[in-house]
């Protein structure tokens, strides 16, 4: 027996214990994983600029995904482009608005090909590991997400070990991936998308003219046709296990302004355009003759923006 005030002291002890531990060791529930569609839209649309197909196509995907309670397969998405268009921020901008500590979160596990899937002969190592990670993880937390950074360096079968976890099974082994989240993110298709950007230029059409359909082919044949890509064979192609392929368009000047000003809001400095256009102007563009996209669009914004201010 206890008397009344104890007991109830006992339960708001517990109460409040419960809420600090919550709130110090991330747990896979409501109080740290939970789906905002607008949070999402309002980042994409504040802070990825001249990417207005690769926004529309995520934000519908993901929240389709994120709504639909019980989803047939996980959510696969392969996101293309030119380097420094903002294929590592869309992945990070999704991973905000799902999880409470975005990046930071122990559910989100990021996968370098050059840091991670060094070196050819330990392939057959590398396939048990990413097996065993991603097992043990969806295992833990059902609504883990995996960004896969660098596809077109991975060695080609590396992904197939994995394409079990991607594929329509109710469980495997016991394990259910339908709530987790794939990303691959690679260069491929890069080229054949500024090609297609070039074209509408040319023709004198509006870049926010270009739609998924005028860009879909272009991603498509180059992960196909290149041998030396991760993708390259992999089944997760053949079976259709990609939900959907986002194409980054290459940047033109006005959005490496864009990046300029915001780097300066960062860094809490006042933005300057002077000096941001002053340092947009001497990069780099291509084809060289018209000076239309960035080569490293905004890649290297940050440490350049130091020898202007
Ligand atoms: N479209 C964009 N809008 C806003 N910032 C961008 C955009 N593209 C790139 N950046 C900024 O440039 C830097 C590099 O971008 P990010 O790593 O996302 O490029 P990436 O497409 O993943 O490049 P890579 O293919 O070389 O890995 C980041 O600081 C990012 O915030």
């Amino acid at each position: 027996f206890e008397p009344i005030s104890t007991s109830f002291i006992g339960a708001g002890a517990c109460y409040f214990g419960n809420k600090l531990y919550k709130y110090l060791y991330e747990t896979c529930d409501v109080n740290w994983i939970r789906f905002n569609s607008s949070n999402l839209e309002v980042a994409l649309n504040k802070e990825l600029f001249g990417q207005h197909v690769a926004s529309r196509v995520v934000l519908k995907t993901v929240t389709g995904y994120m709504q639909n309670p019980n989803p047939k397969k996980p959510l696969v998405l392969s996101l293309h482009g030119w380097t420094g268009t903002g294929k590592n921020l869309m992945s990070q901008l999704i991973a905000e608005s799902i999880y409470h500590k975005g990046m930071e979160s122990g559910f989100v596990h990021l996968f370098t090909a050059t840091a991670h899937f060094q070196h050819q002969k330990h392939l057959e190592t590398y396939k048990e590991q990413l097996q065993m990670w991603v097992k043990g993880n969806v295992t833990k937390c059902p609504r883990s997400m995996f960004i896969f950074d660098e596809m077109d360096k991975m060695q080609p079968g590396l992904i197939d070990s994995i394409k079990p976890y991607l594929d329509y099974y109710d469980n495997l082994d016991g394990v259910s991936y339908r709530q987790a989240i794939f990303i691959f993110l690679s260069n491929a298709g890069g080229e054949k998308i500024a090609e297609v950007a070039l074209n509408f230029w040319n023709a004198g059409q509006e870049r926010e003219e270009i739609e998924l359909k005028d860009l879909e082919m272009a991603i498509t044949l180059s992960v196909f046709n290149n041998k030396q890509s991760g993708f390259w064979h992999a089944t997760l192609i053949d079976k259709h296990l990609v939900d959907v392929y986002v194409p980054f368009l290459p940047l033109e000047q006005k959005h490496v302004v864009q990046c300029g000003l915001a780097e300066m809001v960062a860094r809490k400095m006042k933005p300057d355009k002077e000096v941001v256009e002053r340092m947009a102007q001497d990069l780099n563009y291509f084809p060289k003759e018209h000076r239309l996209f960035a080569t490293q669009g905004c890649k290297v914004i940050s440490s350049r923006l130091d020898y202007y201010i």
